[in-house]
């Protein structure tokens, strides 16, 4: 990562973090731009911020329980006022493919348990059409095989994700699932794209689709808003 796309993080994080207030459940996004919020809402739980975090992975769990953030359940807190996420890629509908780091399926039930997903990124992230990042798609390990051929067969180039720190081995999501790369080149349509992917053993898909109510972008030394058209 560029020091300037780390800067656009750091940007995008704390104009996302300020608009948290004493009160409120906020949901706790996965990947580096949320470890940031991560971090920063830490700093203002030290100083007397009275809220409760839900993570949406393993990692963001870490890191906020590191960062002295209170934490919550869904069971115990089923509406979250806010969530603060990155995402992989966006366009101007707020049309989002998350899931990078794999952790698509608890973001997006946190996401839709949420008033307000605020989405946080670098300037790199912003795509029109949505096109540079494949779609992750979460599979239950039992259907695979079949689930490959599927995807072959619509054209949409399927990769497993393995490991990164071993390449033998196929990544286990928090939720004990595998996760499907679709190398699609560029999606003019997301929601067609959406309707294709409901076979059986398709757990949840990297496409978060009308779901976004902001995204805080960080751009040079500044952070753009951009609202659903
Ligand atoms: O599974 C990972 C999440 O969807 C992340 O929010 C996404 O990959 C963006 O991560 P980063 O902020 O590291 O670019």
């Amino acid at each position: 990562m560029t020091s300037s796309a780390s800067n656009e993080k750091q940007l995008a994080a704390a104009a996302a973090v300020s608009m948290i207030h004493d009160g409120m459940v906020i949901g706790l996004g996965s990947g580096s731009t949320s470890a940031i919020a991560i971090e920063l809402i830490g700093e203002r739980v030290r100083s007397g911020l009275q809220i409760v975090g839900v993570p949406t992975s393993a990692a963001s769990e870490q890191l906020a329980k590191r960062a002295s953030i209170p934490l919550t359940t869904l069971d115990e807190s089923p509406e979250i006022d806010i969530t603060i996420d990155g995402a992989d890629r966006f366009n101007d509908d707020l049309d989002l493919i998350k899931g990078g780091g794999g952790a698509l399926l608890r973001e997006k039930i946190v996401a839709a348990a949420s008033k307000q997903l605020i989405i946080i990124t670098d300037s790199q992230k912003r795509s029109n059409p949505l096109q540079g990042f494949p779609v992750p798609v979460e599979v239950v390990p039992f259907g695979l095989k079949p689930l490959m051929n599927r995807f072959a067969a619509l054209q949409l180039s399927p990769r497993l994700r393995m490991r990164s720190d071993d390449h033998s081995k196929p990544f286990v999501t928090d939720e004990k699932n595998f996760i499907v790369d679709l190398q699609v080149s560029q999606i003019a349509a997301p929601h067609e794209l959406q309707s294709l992917l409901t076979f059986p053993g398709i757990v949840e898909h990297g496409l978060f689709l009308e779901m976004a109510s902001f995204v805080l972008m960080g751009e040079g030394t500044e952070v753009q808003r951009f609202d659903r058209r």
